[in-house]
């Protein structure tokens, strides 16, 4: 882990300075799930939001070639900074994209052949639950894309790192854009939204403290479909929309009633409802004291509860 790790903008003794990018905790405001698809992956209808939080990531370059990444904060614990790490996939992958013979070396010795062009340290404060339902490696993976598009001036437009985010997760693309989405397929099909009421809405989300992996909730979905997703209106999100994957996750991971009964019992709730596949749970609220509030009596009666509190954007 880095000791002190650079922070945004600072300009370092070389002349090089830090890039920096948020990687924006997603949460989906309704998820129906409408069909399981020949290929395993599962056709669903969402809407996603993001809040103005979650990890950070900063990226300096190096002329070496080398590509390196450190982790810390409070969720750094366990998490893999090898090449599993969706930061150091999604770095590599755009780096193959836009120039395909390019080979990507580590400080450790990986790579045979380096490029200076395409090397980076790179420095992840994980903030976010692991394995949660808020696209945390999703988002981190996207921020990689959007941060080392700038450092390396690839100069690809959204769509195309949409296209790269693609084959690395299926709630890439759409944490690619971090804003208000439509999403179909299996995350790829993405329509920008402006719901009246949404943008800037108090929101707390409460994890139970457990990670919880997404291919084994979607493999408890009952597979019957409930219908399609009314995203006309905030007003049919709160009262139409659902998790389907609610009750395959609760199953697996019984907390999840008790977050979600905790948030719908808070004073000046608008909607509260399970992200992703869960585990953590998200709750829209009227005010910002309303919601802060919310967070300081559930952070004192469930001190292993996971909880951040912040605003759409
Ligand atoms: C539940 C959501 O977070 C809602 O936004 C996403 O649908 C999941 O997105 P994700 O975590 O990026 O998912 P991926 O990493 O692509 O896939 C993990 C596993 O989830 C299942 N999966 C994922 C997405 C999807 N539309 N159908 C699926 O069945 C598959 O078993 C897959 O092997
Ligand atoms: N930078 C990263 N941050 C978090 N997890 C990562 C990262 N890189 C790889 N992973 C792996 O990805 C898996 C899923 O983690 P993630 O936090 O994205 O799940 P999630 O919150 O359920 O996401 P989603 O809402 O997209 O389903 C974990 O098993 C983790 O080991």
């Amino acid at each position: 882990m880095p000791q002190n790790p650079p922070l945004a903008g600072e300009d370092l003794s070389d002349g090089t300075s830090v890039l920096i990018e948020t990687a924006f905790a997603k949460v989906n405001l309704a998820l129906h799930v409408r069909r399981r698809r020949e290929d395993g992956y599962h056709a669903i209808e969402s809407l996603f939001a993001f809040v103005d939080d979650g990890d950070v990531l900063r990226a300096e370059r190096r002329d070496d070639g080398a590509l390196t990444l450190k982790i810390d904060g409070p969720f750094a614990a366990g998490l893999d900074d090898g090449p599993s790490n969706l930061v150091l996939r999604a770095a590599l992958e755009l780096a193959h994209c836009v120039c395909p013979s390019t080979s990507l070396g580590n400080s450790e010795g990986g790579s045979q052949d380096p490029l200076p062009h395409w090397g980076a340290s790179l420095y992840l404060t994980k903030n976010l639950p692991v394995a949660s339902g808020i696209g945390g490696g999703s988002a981190d993976a996207a921020a990689a894309l959007r941060l080392l598009n700038r450092l390396w001036d690839c100069r690809l437009d959204d769509s195309a790192l949409c296209v790269i985010a693609e084959s690395l997760g299926s709630d890439i693309p759409a944490c690619v854009i971090s804003r208000t989405l439509r999403v179909e397929g299996r995350g790829e099909a993405l329509q920008p939204l402006e719901l009246a009421g949404l943008s800037s809405a108090p929101i707390l989300l409460v994890n139970p403290g457990v990670p919880l992996g997404t291919a084994p909730v979607f493999k408890g979905w009952d597979q019957y479909d409930r219908g399609a997703l009314d995203s006309s209106s905030l007003r049919a999100i709160i009262t139409e929309g659902r998790n389907d994957l609610e009750p395959s996750a609760r199953v697996l991971m019984p907390e999840i009633g008790a977050v979600l009964d905790v948030l719908a019992i808070q004073s000046g709730v608008e909607l509260a409802r399970m992200s992703g596949s869960g585990a953590t749970c998200f709750a829209l609220f009227e005010t910002t004291a309303a919601a802060e509030a919310a967070q300081r009596a559930i952070a004192r009666a469930y001190p292993d509860w996971w909880t951040m509190c912040g605003s759409l954007r």
